[in-house]
């Protein structure tokens, strides 16, 4: 049967599961999960009454024909040297491990191979998947795949050099901007009487405004920085702050998270 089977069922796998069956790209007939905890697959078939449950990897791949790999990418060559033997070679493999390579996993499994890099805000149907294909995937799984991760939120298709760069953005981005919000509203507390969880539900709010605004109108950051801080007025001196010692921080952050995604597989 043409299943999909997802292994791991951690923060991505059960995100996946949950955007592919809500959005109706699939129905529980169609997906098999295997995961290393008992605990995990007993969640899974407690929110998904009859979806697949498979007790093992290799069983996993003798059901389904695309196989998603939502391990840690330390897990990943143990998890595809697994189940390789049950396999038949005409499967498509798509790993959403961050830092292991298209030669890397095509090494493990000379067949069709995708890199696919989700966001944590697939669950609330926004933000972007990315995906890079290898070079043995034919029109049918290239669709399919695309297809499927549509479902759950925007597609865009990276060459695999800009995967690091994009996956920073797109996929590590979250993180990142909650720890501004977090700052931001920690900062505005401290010094001032307003609760914390106030504080935070307007910095939220904030920075769903600005994203929007920005993507509505096409206008620069610059530009809307303009328009916000009134020539001598209070935005100005917080912006005026941050230009001179966000470059600094960002630069250091950023080279940290391509050192990290080259080590993270290994
Ligand atoms: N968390 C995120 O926002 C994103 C994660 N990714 C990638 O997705 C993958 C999964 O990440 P998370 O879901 O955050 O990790 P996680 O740690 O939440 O989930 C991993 C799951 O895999 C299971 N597992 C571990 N070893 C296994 C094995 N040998 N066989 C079967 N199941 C096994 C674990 O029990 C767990 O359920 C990683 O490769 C990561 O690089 C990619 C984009 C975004
Ligand atoms: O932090 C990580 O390693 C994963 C990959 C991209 C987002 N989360």
């Amino acid at each position: 049967m043409d299943c999909v089977g997802i292994i791991g069922y951690g923060h991505m796998g059960s995100m996946l599961v949950n955007g592919f069956l809500a959005s109706g790209a699939l129905r529980v007939d169609e997906v098999v999960v295997a995961s290393r905890s008992r605990e995990s697959r007993d969640a899974c078939a407690g929110a998904w009454p009859g979806i697949g449950i498979a007790a093992t990897n290799r069983e996993l791949a003798r059901r389904c024909r695309t196989i998603i790999l939502a391990v840690r990418p330390r897990e990943i060559r143990g998890v595809l040297n697994e189940i390789v033997s049950v396999m038949d070679g005409d499967e498509q493999i798509v790993s959403l491990a961050a830092g292991i390579s298209l030669d890397d996993l095509e090494g493990l499994f000379p067949g069709s191979v995708t890199r696919v890099v989700p966001t944590v805000t697939s669950a609330v149907g926004q933000g972007t998947t990315l995906i890079c294909h290898g070079r043995q995937v034919g029109m049918h799984d290239t669709l399919r795949v695309e297809g499927l991760f549509s479902s759950i939120g925007d597609v865009v298709l990276v060459g695999e050099d800009d995967l690091p760069a994009a996956t920073i953005l797109s996929s590590c981005g979250p993180g990142l901007f909650a720890a501004i919000i977090d700052e931001l509203a920690g900062a505005t507390a401290r010094a001032s009487g307003l609760p914390p969880d106030r504080a935070l539900m307007l910095a939220t709010e904030t920075v769903a405004a600005t994203a929007a605004y920005l993507r509505e109108t096409g206008e620069a950051p610059g530009d809307l920085i303009e328009r916000v801080a009134t020539g001598g007025g209070v935005t100005e001196a917080g912006v005026q702050r941050l230009r001179e010692r966000l470059p600094g921080v960002f630069d250091e952050a950023v080279a940290a998270m391509l050192q990290r995604y080259g080590a993270v597989g290994k």
